[in-house]
């Protein structure tokens, strides 16, 4: 008997340049996390903003999985003034991934935001973020070690605590685990719509999930995906998305 094809999910792009060209890119760790643990098959949709048509898109997958970048949502997104505490920018990535995402949780396709991701979630949905959030007071360096190497720079790093009855709670039969830390900017004000799921030692948001949503719609301010064969918590978080993802098909194309 034939395998069933696996589900397909959209990965919004980076937009980089390098040997003089203009690249559209993701980074491969996301990838392939999506593809070993989650099981689905990702597909990179290019950030051309409103030249994509985000309801063809969504019409051909079943998850949409957003991922993190060095760059920062463009303050103005939020109603912040821009400056170079806000930079480097992507603002390509910012008018397509924000689209997807609204238009993804309209239409209930399973979402996993991560990093930059739940930044972008947050502000898609009406939040704020607070940037270099390093030098406020009480909070904690959330940026990477400064090493050299990858596994060193998405080394687990300190706990995180997990809300009660949240999703993720649900997800990670946990109230706290550990998680790395690669970011320098976090949740402000939490988008109504939005209800926190896991909180550092110094309050910083770490994860949150949709209020009162039937889909899967987690976004984590840490990284699942580079650890996700090995790690426990990250595993279960990319087993999950690719557990909601295949139900999301199989209703769809019941
Ligand atoms: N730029 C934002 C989001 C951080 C993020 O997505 N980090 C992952 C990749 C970064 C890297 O490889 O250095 C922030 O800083 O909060």
């Amino acid at each position: 008997m034939s395998k069933a094809p696996r589900p397909l999910i959209a990965v919004p792009t980076d937009v980089k340049q390098f040997e003089n060209y203009t690249w559209h890119t993701a980074p491969g760790q996301y990838l392939t996390a999506a593809i070993d643990v989650a099981e689905v098959t990702p597909l990179l949709v290019p950030s051309f903003g409103d030249r994509i048509d985000i309801d063809a898109v969504l019409d051909g997958v079943d998850g949409v999985l957003i991922t993190g970048a060095k760059s920062n949502v463009h303050p103005a997104l939020y109603g912040a003034e821009p400056g170079p505490a806000y930079e480097p920018y992507d603002e390509a990535r910012d008018a397509t991934s924000l689209p997807l995402i609204r238009a993804a949780i309209a239409r209930g396709v399973p979402l996993l935001a991560i990093c930059r991701g739940i930044q972008e979630l947050n502000v898609a949905l009406g939040g704020t973020l607070a940037t270099e959030i390093q030098e406020l007071e009480g909070r904690m360096d959330h940026r990477a070690p400064d090493a050299p190497t990858p596994d060193e720079r998405f080394a687990i790093q300190h706990p995180v605590r997990i809300a009660p009855n949240s999703c993720l709670a649900g997800i990670l039969n946990d109230d706290s685990i550990r998680v790395n830390s690669v970011h320098r900017q976090a949740i402000d004000r939490l988008a109504p719509r939005l209800e926190v799921a896991a909180v550092a030692d110094d309050g910083t948001i770490e994860a949150v999930s949709l209020r009162d949503s039937k889909a899967f719609v987690v976004g984590v301010q840490w990284h699942p995906e580079y650890w996700a064969r090995s790690d426990a918590p990250s595993r279960r978080i990319f087993e999950a998305f690719g557990e909601a993802v295949r139900a999301h098909k199989a209703a769809r194309t019941a």
